[in-house]
């Protein structure tokens, strides 16, 4: 059912701070949508989806039981799809149906997940990514068309990172031109996968391949699991629900088991390798991990995910921020805004910043992605490696550092920031599952850690090494880097200290070589360091690509749009030189007195940011509708809002609750 939200007047204080803003707001807008064309296009769609407010609900989500909670996500995700499928795809082209304006407009329609999210974002990719064009023409159009919904079923109850020690089987059998899967063990059942549990009807799985006796490794297989009509689980099938978790509620995320099921052989996804009819195993693939491929995709695309719900957490903490006053800074003045104090604003400008930080950085990536992509299509694989080190490392840095900012957020907002109705405890769960999910943290900066320590090889050979570990060449056989406190200098000791990290992880890893130990331990040992030192090769990436990404795109921009930005990204910089000063003092010249004029110019750029923040935030240019938000909506009505949302809670249905006459009062009476 629809709701009618009253409209209000925007509150005083923030119509105030809206005064202050002294850039373009929608030039802004522009950068950080990839331009202006595609900001109109953003508008245009959020438009159709949101004006004739399909997506609000009379009851928040929260107060649904869980079987209400899922049927009304599906009854959105229905609404939605048929939007998306009749009118959206049109304007962006059907190609990019994972745009991410379609994923972010979907937002306002689910505080939490579409159960079709999946089936969007790895089953359709996954179709495109590893099928042949003949198994492409079979099942892309239906999967568009959302003739049949599907999920990624990879991840098992006893084994989610190690791929390869997957345990469900796909045996050939050449009598009958069909694969026999099976899941022997309880902990080779499917475990996870989104919209699995009661949404889709096929799935892609994740399987070993048997065939002529002969194991193959993990491959991928397009499996229906259930009836299209009666949605009845097939025969050979067990399928259900996990259960309740952190977040991810209407997801249904599923477990699935198969009793010697049957599937016709062409449903193994043959791009990278097939069988054949007499079972014979024929690989084409130019690399071995090209089945991988969907991963790689997703960890690309959370970047700008990533960025995308810091903005939103951001600007519900700085909106709120302007319109809460608390505490007497002197005897009888008026209280200040929360926003004035120079320790929220530590807090909240860095999340700004590294939105920013993140949605540049992420359109190089893709652009990145996009190239070697093109280069795997004609044959050359060359640039794999580099790809998976960086998707990799960037996937893991930016949930991590999104999900540490977007708790502050809520820290900022005090205890109306743990109100549901303010959306950060929704924006922190959904966030906290992309630490660990499409590779857990520590696991993707490990596999960035093979690649670096092989480029410092290369690099102190001598040797030239590709561009994203180009700083090696320089740095790798330097002691300590001068220090120097200009954008160039700050961008510099990044890399210093990178190369200072890897390099002291290949020493160690030398080390324990000679004192007896095998290469396998002795990598081992040094997993500690050789997660700080993907970590500062990380940051060195964002550092450099976003300092640049700013310039080559605020190049035609107005002056004070320049200055902005780059105010931001000064910001960006300095806050992690603060954070790292142990690394600084280790891999650069840097001394107390250069930390402290750092320190007190950080603090200056501040105060300089202070009278644009509500404004940078407008710029993010997020409906309310999207931010479903109680402290961050455009017209700061907070009080009345919060009071509004209270109303909505079941417990205020009736007066007295019957538990009263049933328990307390007993209670009371002694008569329990
Ligand atoms: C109505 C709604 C509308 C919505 C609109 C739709 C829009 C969609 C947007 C979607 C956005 C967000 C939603 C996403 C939701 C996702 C939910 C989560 C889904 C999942 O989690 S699926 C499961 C993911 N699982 C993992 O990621 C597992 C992690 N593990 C691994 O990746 C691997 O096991 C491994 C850790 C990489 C190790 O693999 P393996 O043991 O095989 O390899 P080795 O360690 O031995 O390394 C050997 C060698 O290979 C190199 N290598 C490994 N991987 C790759 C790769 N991918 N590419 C290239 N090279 C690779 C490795 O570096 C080694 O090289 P070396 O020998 O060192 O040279
Ligand atoms: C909300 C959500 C949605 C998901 N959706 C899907 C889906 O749609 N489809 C799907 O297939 N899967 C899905 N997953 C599963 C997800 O991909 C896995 O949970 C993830 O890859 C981590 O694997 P794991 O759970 O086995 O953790 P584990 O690998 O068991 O990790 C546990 C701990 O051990 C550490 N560890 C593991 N290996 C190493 C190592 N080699 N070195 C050092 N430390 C290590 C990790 O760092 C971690 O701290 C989803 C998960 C979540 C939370």
């Amino acid at each position: 059912m629809k709701a009618n939200r009253p409209k209000r007047d925007v509150h005083p204080d923030l119509a105030r701070e809206r005064l202050k803003c002294n850039f373009n707001i929608e030039e802004v807008t522009n950068i950080i949508d990839g331009g202006k064309d595609k900001t109109l296009e953003r508008k245009k769609i959020e438009d159709i989806a949101l004006n004739n407010g399909a997506c609000l609900d009379e009851i928040p989500d929260e107060c649904l039981s869980i079987k209400e909670r899922y049927e009304n996500a599906i009854r959105k995700s229905c609404i939605y799809s048929n939007i998306v499928r009749n009118e959206m795809l049109e304007i962006t082209g059907m190609e990019n149906f994972e745009s991410p304006v379609l994923r972010r407009t979907a937002d306002a329609f689910f505080k939490d997940i579409s159960p079709f999210m999946l089936h969007l974002g790895m089953f359709v990719p996954t179709l495109i990514g590893q099928s042949t064009p003949e198994q492409m023409a079979e099942w892309l159009p239906k999967a568009l068309d959302m003739k049949i919904i599907g999920a990624y079923a990879q991840t098992e109850l006893g084994h989610g990172t190690f791929i390869r020690g997957l345990e469900t089987t796909a045996t050939y059998d050449p009598d009958k031109e069909e694969f026999v899967l099976h899941s022997p063990t309880i902990t080779s059942y499917k475990w996870w996968a989104g919209g699995l549990g009661k949404t889709a009807n096929h799935c892609v799985v994740m399987a070993q391949l048997y065939t002529q006796g002969e194991c193959h490794g993990t491959h991928l297989f397009i499996v229906q699991i259930r009836d299209l009509d009666t949605h009845m689980p097939l025969p050979g099938i067990k399928v259900g629900e996990i259960g309740p978790r952190m977040g991810f509620s209407s997801a249904d995320n599923g477990f699935l088991g198969f009793n010697s099921f049957r599937i016709p052989r062409q449903n193994m996804l043959m791009k990278h390798a097939k069988v054949e009819k007499d079972g014979c195993y024929v690989k084409s693939a130019k690399h071995g991990k090209l089945t991988y491929g969907t991963m790689v995709f997703i960890r690309v695309t959370l970047v700008s995910e990533m960025s995308f719900n810091l903005s939103k957490a951001a600007t519900i903490a700085i909106r709120y921020s302007a319109v809460r006053r608390q505490t007497e800074l002197r005897p009888n003045e008026p209280e200040p805004q929360i926003l004035d104090y120079p320790t929220q604003q530590h807090k909240l400008f860095i999340c700004i910043a590294t939105a920013h930080a993140f949605q540049l950085t992420s359109k190089w990536l893709w652009d990145t992605f996009q190239a070697v992509m093109a280069d795997v299509r004609k044959g050359n694989v060359d640039a794999l490696p580099e790809l998976h080190a960086l998707s990799s490392c960037l996937k893991a840095v930016s949930t991590s550092d999104a999900l540490s900012h977007i708790e502050q957020c809520r820290f900022a907002c005090g205890g109306h920031g743990y109100m549901l109705s303010s959306n950060l405890p929704f924006i922190y769960s959904f966030v906290a599952a992309t630490r660990t999910y499409e590779g857990d943290y520590t696991v993707l900066l490990l596999q960035t850690a093979r690649f670096l320590v092989k480029a410092w090889e290369q690099a102190e050979s001598g040797n030239n090494v590709t561009p994203t570990v180009a700083y090696l060449n320089r740095t790798a056989n330097t002691k300590r880097v001068v220090w120097d406190n200009t954008h160039e200098g700050i961008i510099q000791s990044f890399q210093a200290i990178a190369a200072g990290k890897i390099g002291q992880c290949v020493r160690s890893i030398r080390d324990r070589i000679k004192s007896g130990m095998d290469y396998e331990d002795a990598w081992l040992m040094t997993t500690v360091q050789l997660v700080a030192a993907a970590e500062a090769h990380c940051r060195a990436v964002l550092v450099n690509t976003y300092w640049n990404e700013m310039i080559r795109l605020t190049k035609s921009s107005s002056a004070n749009v320049k200055t902005v930005m780059h105010q931001l990204a000064v910001l960006y910089l300095m806050y992690w030189a603060l954070e790292k000063t142990g690394d600084l003092l280790k891999y650069s010249s840097v001394s107390k007195q250069d930390l402290d004029d750092l320190q007190r110019r950080y603090e200056e750029l501040l105060a300089a940011l202070r009278p644009n923040a509500v404004s940078l935030v407008d710029a993010f240019d997020l409906r309310d509708e999207i931010l479903h938000s109680s402290l961050g909506s455009y017209d700061g009505c907070v009080y009345e809002r919060l009071m509004e949302e209270a109303q909505k809670s079941p417990l205020n249905a009736e007066p007295v609750n019957p538990s009263f006459h049933k328990y307390i009062k007993p209670l009371m009476q002694g008569k329990l």
